[in-house]
């Protein structure tokens, strides 16, 4: 049986863990405010304790602080139904175990506590996360966004590479600087990168630097960005655009924090910690040979996914209320414009968002915000078409069709299969073909054929692929 504070000014909340814990044989002591669970648990030692961060009087946070030194190691859960960045980071640096979204189920708690208690562990180390007088810069309430800023807190304090992945404009860059300002790091430089802005045959000399007269056109020495982030954060985005030699090079820097300039024979060390981003599917590049999978494996230590924003609900009215409000002056949204904005598919997520906001806001010189405001939305774009329900549609239609006819045809010794597949594997050998560069190994491999069967339908069809590879 184990001892649990409950700090909560919730009776429903008190009554359900309370009655939790003593279904699983527990004894629970409730508290109603911050100041009344600090005098508990400077009575009595408990095993865990589970604290909310709105309460009257003194919040939380303030108490977790108070309670840790009266706890002796036992467990802190911070429960907030109002978790923002700043929340999650305060919690994971006054020491708290775990941070738990309201509202939970009783399963979810049934589950932790188990964890918990069986662990018994060694307190967690306050997390010494630097604080930070700049806002963070991130919007969000929703749910997935809770959760991202757990992950951020989470990870902030560590050495660990973290790979941030999410569509275009759902605020990479954003958690990345997030993740330095709340690191050890950040009085260091943050220094972002975009690789798929640099030109390729130049991203080496970019990042590592180089000699003077290395190469023509080098007239400079140049330092290179990996020593410019040494002592803080290095943030690489649109990694998966890293060309595959200099992807090695960049791991043996990872592995022993050395680089050499282009065009030098001699090593520098450079300290810095990576957040990388993608927009793109890395493993299926890893999959198709495009991406080392041992610099994957060391750049995804920590993952952190950024959801769209479609998936964001109300987050959408808060941030467009949030952009509004950056430009200084009074502005409303009439209900209709909250509606058309609230309803649209955003393709380009935060970025789009935040520029209709911004064209609104020229258009609009009453103050009020209407539908007719907002530029036209995009259409969203078919990523995948063969996948969507239409086109499987026709072509299965177009398949029904050309079977039809030519089962009428056909005589009994007719080769009605190998006419189907004469049809349908080219274009999807060409379209594999073309993904990976002719080579067949690859090939082979996305197609889940062997490559003797794939190199034969080559010739058979007389496709262009690599000879050797
Ligand atoms: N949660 C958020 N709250 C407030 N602003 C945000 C948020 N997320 C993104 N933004 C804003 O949206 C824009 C795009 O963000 P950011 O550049 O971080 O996206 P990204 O995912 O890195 O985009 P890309 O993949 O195109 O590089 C920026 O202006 C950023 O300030």
């Amino acid at each position: 049986m184990a001892k649990l504070l409950v700090v909560d000014d919730e009776p429903s909340i008190c009554w359900g863990l309370k009655q939790l814990g003593k279904r699983l044989g527990h004894e629970v002591q409730i508290a109603s405010s911050a100041e009344q669970g600090i005098a508990l648990a400077g009575t009595a030692p408990y095993d865990l304790v589970m604290l909310d961060v709105r309460l009257p009087g003194m919040d939380g946070l303030t108490a977790l602080k108070q309670l840790h030194p009266l706890l002796h190691g036992a467990p802190v859960v911070i429960m907030t139904a109002h978790g923002d960045l700043s929340t999650a980071v305060e919690a994971v640096r006054g020491g708290a175990r775990e941070y738990l979204l309201k509202p939970f189920d009783l399963t979810q708690i049934e589950q932790l506590l188990a964890k918990l208690l069986a662990q018994k562990a060694a307190p967690a180390e306050p997390a010494n996360l630097h604080r930070s007088s700049q806002t963070d810069g991130l919007v969000g309430q929703s749910l997935a966004m809770q959760e991202v800023f757990k992950r951020i807190a989470l990870v902030a304090a560590s050495e660990a590479c973290v790979l941030v992945s999410g569509e275009s404009g759902t605020g990479k860059e954003l958690v990345a600087r997030a993740i330095h300002r709340y690191s050890d790091r950040a009085s260091g430089p943050f220094v972002p990168v975009n690789i798929a802005a640099l030109n390729p045959s130049l991203v080496e000399s970019e990042l590592f630097g180089h000699t003077r007269g290395s190469f023509t056109g080098a007239d400079h020495a140049h330092e290179g960005l990996l020593l410019a982030a040494d002592g803080g954060t290095l943030f690489l985005d649109e990694v998966a655009d890293i060309p595959l030699p200099v992807q090695v090079k960049l791991l043996r820097t990872l592995d022993h924090g050395e680089v050499m300039p282009v065009g030098s024979g001699q090593t520098k060390k450079t300290r810095f910690r990576l957040v990388s981003a993608t927009h793109q599917d890395l493993p299926a590049l890893v999959a198709s040979g495009q991406f080392r999978h041992d610099l994957y494996y060391r750049l995804c230590t920590f993952q952190i996914t950024l959801p769209p924003l479609r998936d964001r609900g109300d987050d959408v009215q808060l941030l467009a209320q949030h952009f509004a409000s950056m430009a200084g002056r009074a502005l409303q949204f009439a209900p209709e414009a909250m509606k058309e904005i609230r309803s649209r598919h955003w393709p380009g997520n935060i970025r789009e968002l935040r520029s209709a906001i911004e064209h609104a806001m020229i258009v609009a010189r009453d103050g009020v915000i209407l539908s007719e405001h907002l530029p036209a939305s995009i259409a969203v774009p078919r990523t995948s078409p063969a996948n969507t329900g239409d086109e499987r549609d026709q072509i299965t239609t177009r398949l029904r069709e050309w079977a039809l006819a030519r089962v009428k045809e056909a005589g009994e010794t007719g080769e009605l299969y190998e006419e189907l597949l004469k049809l349908v594997e080219p274009p999807l050998l060409e379209a594999v073909l073309k993904k990976c560069k002719g080579q067949c190994a690859t090939a082979a491999r996305i197609l889940g054929m062997h490559r003797t069967t794939v190199r034969k339908k080559i010739d058979e069809y007389g496709l262009q692929a690599e000879e050797e590879e």
